[in-house]
């Protein structure tokens, strides 16, 4: 067939979604590493790359010639510097939030998140956090489990990573104290099972030395019998396709001429086929799939990761924002929803504070309303009202026009989103959809706390109203039943 150039032109038949679905599963493991500062993350992606013959010859060469004199105390070529191209662009203030780095073995091919370890380093690490399948935690062998090793553990978890590989490195620098590994294994294992995580593999390592992570360390700890890391990574599952049915967030509407119309953007879940109904959220229209047409081709089929043009069987309106969706899989459309947040820059989330919300091509204005926060240490969820830098939090979003979510869990693409700010253009938080919230309830209490789930403008209202300056005294209102503040809701609104 010759080169198939134009819209018109047939794909080659795929008859089914099977072939596509097949890729997509075959796909690579996609890995990221976090860890604090000094753990050994470049020692280690640099020890990976070079022991599965990742490193092209003239960069070994050269990593030969630029670790002479600065090898270390063991002779040892730096394998950090294989990673330093990346630094060097850093250090020109370019900004890379992500650089993904390939190596394969005989078995399986693997895609490893590298994300900068320093400040920032949470909004690069959800960055890579959010396609990832597994992630490695890595741990100074001689420091043990810090604050840090736990926020990350747990924004991966948020982030749907099941997966978790421990690497407690720098194992050399501790004489290979098997009690030490495993009163870290330990006590690893029991804060990952309050996160809900099950699949935990804990590998004592020397990176620098190369021990445990490709080649085996038998021969230094003879004790350890479990795997190494590239084992480890090779027993791990790729991400199970999406729960949810077919989902495309209309990024441009294409009208070439008077008789095309077609709606531009990728498939964010699910699959799609010529003769599919679909509903285009949030007005509530119901049309069928009469052509999928990608840049080349028409095709007929397209899944998930696929950026496609979707025509339909009939005029419809459809905007830039607009969810098309499966007819009979759809997600939450309502005004408040409830969510996880990872605060991301100095200023923190402010109470009640409204924010611009985007979430796929979507953006809309939110009110924010911190209800509790993560206590690192305990694992509790404490009383807020706001959050600060890098913190975790669950707040409730209060939207004036209907937002259109699936939870999390389900669809990471649908269920994810991120705050700006309207006075600075940052992007002050990350987060995650659990839930849609019971419709718009007024006041309650929750955790101890009186919440106001309501569109901004009546909220505004509310705070500004005599009945609820009378109530404003803290320990009044945390006193206040859900049955008084339902009552102090419904006298509010009869008021204004
Ligand atoms: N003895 C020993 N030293 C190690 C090991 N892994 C890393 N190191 C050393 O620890 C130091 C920090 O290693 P890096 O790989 O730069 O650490 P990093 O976590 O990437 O640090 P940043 O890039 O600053 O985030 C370097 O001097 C490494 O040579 C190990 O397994 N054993």
């Amino acid at each position: 067939m010759t080169a198939a150039n134009s819209a018109n032109a047939i794909a080659e038949p795929l008859s089914a979604l099977e072939p596509l679905k097949a890729a997509r599963d075959s796909r690579p493991l996609r890995l990221i590493t976090c860890g604090s500062v000094d753990d050994g993350k470049s020692t280690l992606i640099g020890r990976l790359l070079w022991d599965t013959k990742a490193v092209k010859e003239d960069q070994a060469v050269a990593l030969r010639r630029d670790s002479t004199g600065k090898q270390n105390d063991l002779g040892l070529p730096d394998f950090a510097l294989l990673l330093d191209g990346l630094q060097a662009e850093r250090e020109q203030g370019i900004t890379i939030d992500v650089a993904y780095r390939y190596f394969s073995t005989d078995k399986r091919s693997f895609i490893v998140a590298d994300t900068p370890g320093h400040e920032q380093y949470t909004r690069n690490m959800a960055t890579g956090a959010s396609t990832a399948d597994l992630a490695i935690l890595l741990i100074d062998a001689r420091m043990g489990i810090l604050e840090q090793t736990r926020r990350h553990a747990t924004i991966a978890s948020l982030l749907g990573i099941k997966q978790f590989v421990l690497a407690i490195n720098k194992i050399d620098l501790t004489n290979y104290d098997r009690a030490g590994f495993e009163k870290i294994s330990h006590d690893f294992k029991e804060f990952a099972l309050s996160l809900g995580v099950k699949q935990i593999t804990t590998i004592p390592m020397s990176a620098l030395k190369g021990e445990n992570v490709v080649y085996s360390g038998q021969a230094a700890m003879p004790w350890y019998t479990g795997p190494t890391l590239v084992e480890a990574l090779e027993l791990a599952t790729v991400r199970s396709a999406q729960a949810v049915g077919f989902r495309l967030s209309v990024q441009r509407v294409s009208r070439p001429g008077e008789s095309f119309r077609g709606y531009q953007g990728t498939v964010a879940g699910g699959s799609v086929k010529p003769g599919d109904s679909v509903m285009i959220l949030p007005s509530g229209m119901v049309a069928n799939v009469s052509k999928i047409v990608t840049f080349d081709l028409i095709r007929n089929a397209a899944v998930a990761g696929d950026a496609i043009t979707l025509v339909l069987d009939r005029q419809v309106d459809v905007s830039r924002g607009d969810m098309i969706v499966a007819i009979d899989s759809q997600p939450q459309v309502g005004l408040s929803f409830d969510a996880h947040l990872v605060a991301l820059q100095p200023e923190g989330i402010e109470a009640g504070k409204r924010y611009w919300l985007k979430s796929g091509s979507r953006r809309q204005r939110v009110q924010v309303n911190p209800v509790s926060q993560l206590e690192l240490k305990t694992g509790d969820w404490n009383p807020a009202r706001a959050l600060p830098m890098n913190a975790i939090g669950k707040v409730h979003l209060v939207f004036d026009e209907a937002a259109i979510f699936d939870p999390y869990d389900q669809n990471r693409s649908s269920g994810s989103f991120i705050l700006i700010d309207p006075d600075t253009n940052n992007t002050v938080a990350g987060g995650m959809v659990t839930g849609k919230r019971s419709e718009i309830s007024g006041i309650h209490t929750e955790d101890g706390r009186v919440i106001l789930s309501l569109p901004a403008d009546l909220a505004d209202k509310i705070m500004a109203s005599e009945l609820f300056a009378a109530r404003r005294d803290e320990a009044d209102v945390r006193r206040m039943t859900a049955a008084q503040a339902a009552e102090l809701w419904k006298n509010a609104a009869s008021d204004i």
